[in-house]
C-alpha cells in the first residue's frame, strides 16, 4: 500500500475569546494512493475541519500532517477541494471558471492551446461540454456542482477533497452525480476523501468510512471496510445483504454507540 496523506497524533485547537476549544484530539490515519475514504459523524464533530487541514487550510496545532511523505505546509495544486457550495466565480463561464484553475496549475509551463484542451476535457469528463459558455446564474446546482468537480479534476491532483459535495442537491441529481463521480474515479485512479453525512453515500462510494466521535476533542472512533465489488449499482446494492450490513454498522456507530449527547 503506497501511503498518499498521514495524520499522525494530528490535534486541533481554536483560540477564542471564550478560551480555547479543543475541536480534534489524537487523529490517526493513513490514506493509500487510489483510495476513496469518506468521513462521517454528527454535525460538528470536525469532519470539515480534517478535510481543511489535509488541505492545508488550517495547520495542526498538535502532532504531524503529511502529503506524500511531506509535512503539510500550506494548499497545494496536489490537493484539490471542492466545497458544498461551488464557489464560482459568477463573471466567468463555466470554462473560464475551470480554466482560471488550470492556468494557475500549468500556466508557467504549458502552452495557450494545451490549457484550453485541458479545460475542455475537464468539462467533457463532467458531461458540460454543451454548457461551456454559459454563466453560473444560467445553470442549475447539480451543473454548478460539476463546474467545481471538473474545476478540482482540471488541476490533476494526487487527492481530490470533497467537502460534502452533493449536499444542497435534490436526492435524483446527487444521485446522478454520485453515479458520475464513481465513474470519473474509476476511469482516473484518483484518491479522494469525502466529507458526507449521508450513511448511503458513504457505503455506495467509499473503500473504507472513517467514523469520528461527538466533540470536544473528536477522534476517529472506527474505521469501517466497504469490500463490496466495482462498478456498484445502486439498484443491485439495494436489495444486497452485505451492503445492508455495513449500512446497519454506520447507523449503529452513530445513532447508538455515538448518538448526539442531546440525542441520547
Ligand atoms: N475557526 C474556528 N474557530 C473556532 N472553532 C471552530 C473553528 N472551526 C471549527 N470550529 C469548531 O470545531 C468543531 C468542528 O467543526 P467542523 O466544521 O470541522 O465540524 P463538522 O463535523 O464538519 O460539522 P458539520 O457537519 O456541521 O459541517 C465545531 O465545534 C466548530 O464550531
Amino acid at each position: 500500500m503506497e501511503r498518499y496523506v498521514e495524520l499522525d497524533q494530528v490535534g486541533m485547537h481554536f483560540d477564542g475569546k471564550k478560551g480555547r476549544f479543543v475541536a480534534l484530539k489524537d487523529v490517526n490515519l493513513t490514506i493509500a494512493r487510489g483510495e476513496f475514504v469518506s468521513l462521517i459523524g454528527h454535525s460538528g464533530c470536525g469532519k470539515s475541519t480534517v478535510l481543511n487541514l489535509i488541505a492545508g487550510l488550517l495547520l495542526p496545532t498538535d502532532g504531524i500532517a503529511l502529503a506524500n511523505g511531506r509535512e503539510i505546509a500550506g494548499p497545494g495544486p496536489d490537493r484539490a477541494v471542492v466545497f458544498q457550495n461551488h464557489s464560482l466565480l459568477p463573471w466567468l463561464s463555466c470554462w473560464g471558471n475551470v480554466h482560471l484553475a488550470v492556468e494557475r496549475v500549468f500556466g508557467a509551463r504549458e502552452t495557450l492551446a494545451q490549457l484550453a484542451e485541458r479545460t475542455d476535457a475537464a468539462l467533457a469528463l463532467v458531461g458540460l461540454s454543451h454548457a461551456r459558455d454559459k454563466h453560473p446564474h444560467e445553470v442549475s446546482g447539480g451543473m454548478k456542482q460539476r463546474v467545481g468537480i471538473a474545476r478540482a479534476l482540471a488541476m490533476a491532483p494526487k487527492v481530490l477533497l470533497l467537502d460534502e459535495p452533493f449536499g444542497a442537491l435534490d436526492a435524483l441529481t446527487r444521485a446522478h452525480l454520485q453515479d458520475e463521480l464513481m465513474g470519473i474515479v474509476a476511469n482516473t485512479g484518483s484518491t479522494v476523501v469525502m466529507v458526507t453525512h449521508d450513511v448511503d453515500e458513504a457505503v455506495l462510494l467509499s473503500d473504507r468510512i472513517v467514523m469520528m466521535s461527538n466533540g470536544p476533542a473528536a477522534t476517529i472512533g472506527d474505521i469501517l471496510e466497504v469490500p463490496l465489488a466495482r462498478p456498484r449499482d445502486r439498484l443491485a446494492l439495494a436489495a444486497d445483504p452485505e451492503y445492508q450490513r455495513l449500512r446497519a454498522e454506520v447507523l449503529d456507530f452513530l445513532y447508538r454507540r455515538h448518538a448526539r449527547p442531546e440525542a441520547a
